[in-house]
């Protein structure tokens, strides 16, 4: 299965992790990491399956690498049924009215145009115990066994 790593991050905590699961997946998938200030909304493709890693910034906002896909989304308001994803954000808990929105703000905009969310969104806080590549590993790689069943379904 290809697999498309996306990550909208402020300060770089998101590519990181990113750049961390793609490493724990590719010994058994082909799998692409992309900046989503880099990715055309044009260029879902319905046979891969997309792992999203998103922080929140400012007041619950998108941080600022993922503003520009979401503006392009908004111009180019594409078809995006038929394309799977799955969705893990970064927050920090100090923020407590605005913990984590980025990422549901991001899934809700996915879903918005017709893709579809595959498991429950995890969410990092920065200020708990736990590390983030402790939740983001076991969370894509049971995103992916949900993905495989989902896409041969489909095939
Ligand atoms: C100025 C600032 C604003 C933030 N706002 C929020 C917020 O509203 N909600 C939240 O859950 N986390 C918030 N955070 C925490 C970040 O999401 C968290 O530190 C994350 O790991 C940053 O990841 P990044 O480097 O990929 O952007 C904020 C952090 C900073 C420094």
């Amino acid at each position: 299965m290809n697999i498309t790593l996306l990550y909208g991050t402020e300060t770089g905590n998101a590519e990181m992790l990113a750049e961390d699961i793609q490493s724990e997946l590719e010994s058994g998938h082909e799998v692409d990491c992309q900046n989503l200030e880099d990715f055309d909304p044009g260029d879902f493709d319905r046979d891969a399956f997309y792992l999203l890693v998103c922080s929140t910034y400012g007041d619950g906002e998108l941080p600022a690498s993922a503003q520009p896909f979401a503006e392009a989304m908004a111009a180019a308001a594409p078809d995006l049924s038929g394309v799977h994803f799955a969705i893990f954000g970064l927050g920090d808990s100090e923020y407590d009215e605005t913990f984590n929105q980025g990422s549901g703000k991001l899934a809700e905009l996915l879903v918005s145009y017709g893709a579809t969310q595959l498991g429950e969104r995890i969410v990092h806080d920065a200020s708990g115990d736990d590390l983030a590549e402790d939740l983001a590993f076991p969370w894509a790689e049971a995103a992916v066994a949900i993905a495989a069943e989902k896409l041969s379904e489909a095939a």
